[in-house]
């Protein structure tokens, strides 16, 4: 049954059928009669089951819980002729119209990924169902009342799968001149094998495009149905196809069925913010508040900085005064209100003191004495890596009261997925803990002699931003090719204050060394992190860039859409530009939480516990850095942090010798606790 699952995209389904089949959605029922207006009806919590009655009919059952007596209602629609709009899934949000019963269901604020699983298994078995049948039938029997059979549609089945693929694999066709065409390959998933006119009708309806004027079948409505494009989807959220391995979905399933506020902590390029992307498509997108401590995380995980979220000022103010900011701006106390799930990135970076006041400020504007106000924490990041910004000695999140009354459950990830070279890996295990053997440094230091591909010059990791904007000023301004200035596309949406790791202005020139700040082609190495240079602009003005993983062809770089969610909608603001950042240098602290494939790191002027660790994980292996002037010096890790994994290390061991595996760690205690 797994591997059914899997192929269907929900690995992580706690309970496979009811994963598939069951959605928690906002509702709104509209009616498409154009002779009888009815007023839409709208719920706040509906649950939608997909089930069949007796005849094996699919039948769509509404639950919705009814303000005046609290006892869910229910009501049973035949989805036979069901046609689903799958625009905008990757912002919780759909559409499903019945035309037999001249009604349109808009669902809302659902968890991205359940809504994607939830209606494409839907369609799958719509399908199959249809084809089966050989036609549809128009007018289905309505059902007003609930079935006396309905039982949730068992999980799809291997076999299902695959006759749904063969089905939606190119069609071939003859049309009006006698030549073959060719259907798309993807078919959209709102397009429908029905035979007949009756699918260009659906067709035209479900993509809204033209009304067809005639509904008979010939050549000529065939070759239409040919040009129709599929339905583009948001690829970089609901689509990206990572398989997790099976710690990283116990983290999920931690996240998703316990409700409980967790910490999750690993090395570098364990995968924990590739995990936070699956969370954040599983969990409501109105509730649910996607931030990190630097606006370069959060840019990679499409939120907001945690200074953004909050709406004070945390370094000027008392924690009353905090309070107090809020609730003078209604937008804030509206989204504190709101927020149900907190997401928080790299929250090494966080100090201890914003922690508390952001515990305390929840509490207070929420009206709610559970820790945090009763918000659930999702939080993720490695301690062992930057610290907080800070001229005395850092104090960590976790040295706080609120850190310990909150955090209830802390999950440690083992695997290290950026890397695949054990001997690095085990180097960057003793280098995060502050050990610098003598085998080790030596390793380190022969990667000065390593050589690169011609025309890209490594990215240099610089300890001091200051450094890295200089190298960059310098080394455009050096370089004597055509220059093109790109500047962003953004909606009406988007707000200057959003942060994206795609700047509003880029200027580049033939011969510019960039990086690519999005994965473009993830098969061909074309990813977060890949370098190369500008080799020329194209007819059309884009860059082709020559990247180190494609030695033999340059590519061609389009603008890519950079969304941020708007905190407390379900809408996102749009930024259209080059995935591409200059990459002759950038900032240690800059690269916390990037891949990178082609770097050299000068450490000479190391300054912080953890920032040689962060610089020298960033890369894939160890052939793809070049370190300048090596000294095992620089390799330092806070003696607290060690002392606190040890701690947790200690909670975990007597933890597995108990029964219930969701007994609450005993943690490390603040030392003023
Ligand atoms: N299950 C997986 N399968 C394949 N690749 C993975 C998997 N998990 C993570 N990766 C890859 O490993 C790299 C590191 O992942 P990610 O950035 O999420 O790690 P991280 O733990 O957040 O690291 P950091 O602590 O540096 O922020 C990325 O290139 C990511 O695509
Ligand atoms: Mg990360």
């Amino acid at each position: 049954m797994s591997k059914n699952i899997e192929e269907a995209g929900v690995s992580e389904s706690p309970s496979n059928c009811t994963y598939c089949y069951t959605l928690d959605c906002s509702l709104r029922i509209e009616s498409t009669s154009s002779s009888k207006k009815t007023a839409p009806i709208t719920a706040k919590k509906a649950l939608l089951t997909v089930g069949r009655n007796s005849q094996r009919q699919i039948l769509l059952q509404i639950e919705i819980k009814t303000k005046t007596s609290g006892q869910p209602a229910a009501v049973c629609y035949d989805a036979t002729d069901a046609i689903v709009h799958l625009q905008n899934v990757a912002n919780g949000k759909c559409t499903v119209e019945i035309p037999s019963k001249t009604i349109m269901l808009q669902l809302l604020d659902c968890a991205p990924r359940k809504l994607n699983v939830f209606m494409k298994s839907l369609q799958a078995k719509l399908d199959i169902m249809r084809m089966e049948n050989g036609t549809i039938q128009v007018v289905p029997k309505p059902i007003s009342r609930l079935p006396a059979a309905f039982s949730v549609l068992s999980p799809l089945t291997i076999g299902e799968m695959r006759k749904v693929k063969k089905m939606r694999e190119p069609l071939s066709i003859t049309n009006s001149n006698g030549k073959q065409v060719t259907t798309p390959k993807r078919r959209s998933s709102s397009t429908m094998l029905i035979p007949g006119g009756l699918e260009n009708r659906i067709l035209s309806r479900s993509i809204g495009l033209k009304r067809m004027t005639s509904f008979a079948r010939d050549d000529r409505e065939k070759t239409e149905f040919t040009s129709l494009k599929p339905i583009k989807e948001d690829n970089t959220t609901v689509l990206e196809r990572i398989q997790l391995t099976e710690e990283q979905k116990n983290v999920v399933r931690s996240v998703i069925n316990t409700k409980k506020s967790i910490f999750f902590t690993g090395s570098a390029g364990t995968g924990k913010s590739v995990i936070l992307r699956r969370i954040i498509e599983m969990l409501p997108a109105t509730s649910t508040y996607v931030t990190a401590a630097t606006g370069v995380a959060a840019s990679q995980i499409g939120g907001i900085t945690l200074h953004g979220f909050c709406g004070f000022l945390p370094q000027s103010s008392s924690a009353e005064q905090c309070v107090q900011q809020v609730l003078n701006q209604n937008q804030m106390v509206r989204q504190w209100k709101r927020c149900a799930h907190l997401i928080i990135d790299e929250i090494s970076m966080v100090d201890s003191e914003f922690f508390e006041k952001l515990e305390y400020v929840a509490r207070c504007v929420r009206n709610n004495s559970l820790p945090f106000g009763g918000i659930q924490l999702i939080i993720t990041g490695d301690f062992l890596q930057l610290p907080p910004v800070s001229k005395e000695e850092p104090v960590f999140c976790f040295e706080s009261q609120a850190w310990y009354r909150c955090i209830q459950k802390t999950i440690v990830l083992n695997n290290v997925k950026r890397q695949d070279d054990d001997v690095f890996v085990k180097i960057l295990n003793k280098v995060r803990v502050g050990i610098c053997d003598f085998k080790s440094a030596d390793l380190l230091k022969q990667s000065a002699k390593h050589q690169f591909p011609p025309n890209v010059i490594p990215t240099r990791l610089c300890t001091h931003s200051d450094d890295a904007e200089r190298i960059n000023r310098r080394n455009l301004l050096n370089t004597k090719g055509d220059e093109k200035t790109f500047h962003a596309h953004d909606d009406d949406n988007f707000d200057s204050s959003f942060r994206t790791l795609a700047v509003k202005k880029l200027t580049l020139k033939v011969g510019s060394q960039v990086m690519l700040i999005k994965n473009i082609d993830v098969n061909k190495g074309l990813c977060n992190g890949s370098r190369g240079y500008v080799e020329k602009f194209s007819d059309n003005g884009n860059p082709l860039v020559r990247f180190v993983s494609q030695k033999h062809t340059s590519i061609e770089i389009r603008r890519s859409k950079f969304s941020v969610r708007i905190p407390g909608c379900d809408t996102t603001a749009i930024r259209r530009q080059l995935p591409l950042q200059l990459a002759w240098a950038i900032s240690i602290h800059k690269s916390q939480g990037l891949t990178l494939d082609c770097a050299e790191i000068s450490l000479e002027r190391v300054f912080a516990d953890g920032q040689a660790y962060v610089a020298l994980s960033r890369a894939r292996s160890l052939s793809s850095i070049r370190i300048l002037e090596f000294d095992a010096s620089c390799v330092r890790a806070n003696s607290k942090v060690i002392q606190y994994y040890k701690s947790i290390e200690d909670d975990n061991e007597e933890e597995d010798n108990y029964l219930e595996s969701d007994c609450q760690p005993k943690k490390f205690k603040p030392s003023n606790f």
